[in-house]
């Protein structure tokens, strides 16, 4: 799904409005029977008090349509108009208008503190004040309208955008932004709904499609993509009846050091568990014993030293290598690295440890094969590219990054980013369960895994990525966010990987 701007948005609503002879108004409707809707499915009803804060513009026009639908279903509702300034849009007042028809309570004016209302622990809240129309920041007293309802724990539903965030930007520190526990948003997720900085404003998250003009959504340039099952599924390449171990490649995983032979381990199995037709292992000595115990079906090269890596096994045939993982960043394992840099000749994946002997010898990135997969967490990004003011600053940062040595660079994080020069892909699955110690050695081995069995290196992080993520959820759905281990997200990658394998087949019947 295209992640698309304020600006996009606003240009498909008035491409639709054309093409599909109707009025600004109708599209409104639409759109804000849609969000009626999903509210009356999940309230059924209820009769708790439901809080409108409509603004002045369109989103307050939403917020109005809204009302009109709840209290025609009997809900119990106080629209309250944020008067933040005389220009009424033409669709609000339309719909200010409408609501006469529904109800004799007239929505209460807010032109000042003097008019805020008590917003209890119970109340529902809808914040239709600011949508994509937002271009400054909220001030005076309508800021403080927005703390006011931050501070007083109701829940609290956005409409298309959390009041004061920005489809482009990301908001200063002191801003007054709406922080909601549920936001639905109109045709196309916004960037800002997946940035650290800036995602906990959104809450859960659903995009409602609107039926704005397909033509048009299709054509736009937008290298920003959201990663859900479906754009999974289409990347996703079914094993043939008719194949053997060689058709699936040789990852090999280099990495490891005393005390972390357990890294290697984690991801060699993910790789295997990822469909690796061969995975071996090149580690200090000292992990023989634990790694040929662990993982049977792997097979293990030593290096010469026991306890850190000093080399690399050049006439080695594999298909990918994977390097880093638990590896330390001792002198004779950078030339380790620098070994294996100039001996392999198709892209690589570098993590962890592999990352920071990169930060800190520089010289070493014009080595790596173009297309090579690079796994930072923030604090390994930040010594690779410096650092950065804010998160579109960081994207910034790591698009130049990614073109000037031509690699994909994969941000990991709540939602992990991969970046492959304009083009950006940002992971949908995942869940709080994975932020625990050897997720990131599974991602690189679930990565690799795919890299071996031919996938584009892109394609093989956009997939491993999300299938990483799908499998942490399905370990979570059954263990509980806490008791999440990163082997059991590799154990879940069989079937993460089902989940899209069925799916496929159910599409094609
Ligand atoms: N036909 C359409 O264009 C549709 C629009 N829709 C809704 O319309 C919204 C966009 O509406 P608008 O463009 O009217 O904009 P908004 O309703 O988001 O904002 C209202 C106006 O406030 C002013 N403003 C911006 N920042 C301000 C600030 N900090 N303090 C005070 N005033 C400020 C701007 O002039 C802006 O136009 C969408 O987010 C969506 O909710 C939906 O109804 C779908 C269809
Ligand atoms: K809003």
């Amino acid at each position: 799904m295209k992640i698309l701007t304020a600006e996009q948005l606003s240009e498909g609503d008035k491409i639709t409005i054309e093409k599909q002879q109707i009025t600004s108004e109708e599209l409104m409707e639409r759109a804000a029977t849609l969000v009626f809707n999903e509210i009356n499915n999940r309230l059924q009803g209820a009769p708790i008090p439901i809080k409108i804060f409509c603004g002045i513009g369109n989103n307050g026009g939403d917020g109005l349509v809204i009302a009109r639908h709840l209290i025609q279903h009997g809900y119990h509702v106080t629209v309250y108009v944020v008067n933040y300034s005389d220009k009424r849009s033409d669709d609000f007042l339309a719909n200010y208008e409408k609501l006469k028809d529904v109800t004799n309570d007239w929505p209460q004016l807010i032109k000042s503190e003097d008019n805020f209302p008590e917003i209890n622990i119970g109340d529902f809240i809808i914040d239709a004040m600011f949508g994509i129309g937002l271009n400054r920041p909220i001030e005076g007293w309508v800021a403080n309208l927005v703390k006011l309802i931050n501070k007083s724990q109701a829940f609290i539903l956005a409409i298309d955008m959390p009041s004061g965030l920005f489809s482009d930007k990301i908001p200063a520190e002191d801003a007054a932004v709406i922080e909601a526990n549920f936001t639905l948003s109109f045709q196309a997720p916004k960037l800002v709904f997946f940035l650290p900085d800036t995602m906990d404003y959104v809450g859960d998250l659903q995009i409602l499609d609107i039926g704005l003009d397909k033509e048009f959504l299709g054509k736009l340039q937008s290298g920003n993509h959201l990663i859900g099952e479906e754009e999974a599924v289409s990347l996703y390449k079914p094993r043939k009846a008719n194949s053997h171990k060689g058709d699936y490649g040789h990852a090999l995983i280099v990495g490891g050091s005393y005390g972390k032979i357990g890294s290697v381990l984690l991801t060699a199995t993910a790789a295997l568990k990822t469909g690796s037709g061969l995975c071996s292992l090149y580690i200090p000595k000292c992990g023989y014993h634990a790694v040929q115990t662990g993982l049977p079906e792997a097979m293990v090269v030593t290096d010469v030293e026991d306890d850190l890596l000093s080399g690399y096994p050049e006439d080695f045939k594999a298909d990918v290598v994977c390097f880093g993982m638990g590896a330390g960043t001792a002198n004779k394992t950078r030339e380790a690295l620098k070994n294996m840099l100039n001996t392999v000749k198709t892209p690589v994946l570098i993590d962890a440890d592999g990352l920071n002997i990169l930060s800190e010898n520089k010289e070493l990135l014009d080595l790596l094969p173009e297309n090579s997969v690079l796994t930072p967490h923030p604090g390994e990004l930040k010594r690779l590219v410096g650092e950065w003011k804010d998160d579109f600053h960081k994207l910034e940062l790591v698009r130049s990054f990614s073109k000037k040595y031509k690699l994909i660079i994969v941000i990991k994080g709540a939602h992990t980013f991969v970046i492959d020069g304009n083009d950006m892909y940002v992971n949908n699955s995942g869940n709080p369960g994975m932020a625990t110690a050897g997720s990131g050695d599974v991602l690189s081995g679930v990565i690799t895994s795919f890299m071996g069995q031919s996938y584009e290196p892109v394609t093989a992080a956009v997939l491993g990525v999300f299938l990483h993520g799908r499998a942490g959820d399905i370990a979570a759905e059954n263990l509980g966010y806490e008791s999440v281990l990163a082997g059991d997200i590799a154990k879940n990658i069989g079937k993460a990987i089902q989940g899209l394998f069925s799916r496929k087949l159910k599409n094609s019947e």
